[in-house]
């Protein structure tokens, strides 16, 4: 294939990660990052150790802290921010655009929803750019921790746009033999399922430290699934999408590895810490703790029971203790599974 510009925008985690596998690809990848330590470290030491520890980075990649250099020429631009920072960057993202009167694919590698209007990464990114500017935009979804995906274990993930031609110009891009990328048409389900599991790998986390078995994790994982299928069946996003790499799939990943800061996330909360410590311990996004205040007021608006998510909500919103909203779950009225 021949070799294209592309640009990512985030220069954490998954950004890094996601530069790394385009570049290995051959492409030629620009970070932009808004830190000049990390763009220094990135063109100097080829690392991003604060983020990725002592791998070291396919030495073609370079990074900027000037976003229109970042994206002049590109193809495909990876919008890898947290949740929080997505509507701001693209909106900078826009005006860069403008400045180069130039049109990109944009894919969102981001899993949350914005706590004020419960938009999705793809939803913010198509109102703060105009169309004129947007050749696509897509989504990557599935279960990807950044740590794996740079040590080559290998990865399956989903682009997904309601454009099959953009989701197959991004696999095409993207896959390689250690990262390969499937991909759907499914956007709502797709950004639901990335959103909603961190909630759920919240409380696997709380219940690991709490030493609760087998059968505990499997009723979290069965029925919590269940609650993600529900709520996107109110969205009208396909069942089957929960069953795929962006529904079961990253719900596996995230809520059994200590990779994931969402599991992380709920041992400390199981071990009594508050989100506020919580929070500050990580010192790395943890989308689900915004999204599961999200999750709580979707529940209600969309009229669809979650309790699983509502016992993460009270435990991190109403300093809740674990033990007893574990019970209060198990002590609900009985009925029917398919509810
Ligand atoms: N890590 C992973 O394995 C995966 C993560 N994701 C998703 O990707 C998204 C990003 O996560 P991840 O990379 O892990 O997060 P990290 O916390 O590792 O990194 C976030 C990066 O975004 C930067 N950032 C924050 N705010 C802004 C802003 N306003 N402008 C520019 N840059 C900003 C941070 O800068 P600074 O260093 O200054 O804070 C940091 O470089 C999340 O939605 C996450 O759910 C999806 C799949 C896998
Ligand atoms: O989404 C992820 C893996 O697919 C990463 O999860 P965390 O944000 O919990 O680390």
């Amino acid at each position: 294939m021949d070799q294209i510009k592309v640009a990512v925008l985030g220069a954490g985690s998954w950004g890094t990660a996601l530069a790394n596998v385009v570049a290995e690809n051959g492409h030629a990848v620009k970070i932009w990052g808004h830190r000049a330590v990390t763009v220094d470290e990135i063109n100097i030491q080829h690392t991003n150790k604060e983020y990725l520890g002592d791998r070291v980075l396919q030495a073609s990649i370079s990074a900027t802290t000037d976003l229109l250099t970042a994206v002049d020429g590109a193809e495909i631009i990876l919008s890898v921010v947290p949740t929080k920072a997505t509507r701001e960057v693209a909106n900078l993202l826009n005006q860069a655009l403008e400045q180069l009167q130039q049109k990109s694919i944009v894919v969102a590698a981001t899993k949350g929803l914005e706590p004020s209007t419960y938009k999705f990464a793809s939803q913010m990114i198509t109102e703060e750019i105009e169309a004129k500017y947007l050749a696509g935009i897509a989504v990557i979804a599935g279960p990807s921790h950044a740590e794996g995906v740079i040590k080559h274990d290998p990865t399956t993930v989903t682009a997904v746009s309601e454009d099959l031609a953009v989701a197959e110009r991004v696999q095409r891009v993207m896959s390689n033999s250690t990262f390969r990328v499937y991909t759907n048409d499914d956007i709502v389900g797709a950004e639901l399922g990335g959103a909603l599991k961190n909630v759920i790998a919240i409380a696997a986390g709380a219940l690991q430290s709490l030493n609760y078995d087998a059968n505990a994790k499997a009723a979290l994982f069965t029925r919590g699934l269940n609650e993600m299928a529900q709520l996107g069946k109110a969205y009208g996003a396909s069942p089957m999408t929960f069953m795929g790499l962006a529904g079961v799939g990253d719900l596996f990943a995230t809520a059994t590895s200590t990779h994931s800061r969402n599991f992380r996330a709920g041992m400390q909360l199981g071990e009594g810490l508050s989100k506020e410590e919580v929070i500050e311990h990580m010192g790395m996004v943890i989308e689900g703790i915004s999204t599961t205040k999200v999750v709580h007021d979707l529940a209600q608006t969309k009229q669809v029971e979650m309790p699983i998510s509502e016992a993460v909500y009270q435990v991190i919103y109403e300093d809740r203790d674990p033990k007893i909203v574990i019970r209060e779950l198990m002590d609900r009225p009985l009925h029917h599974e398919g509810k």
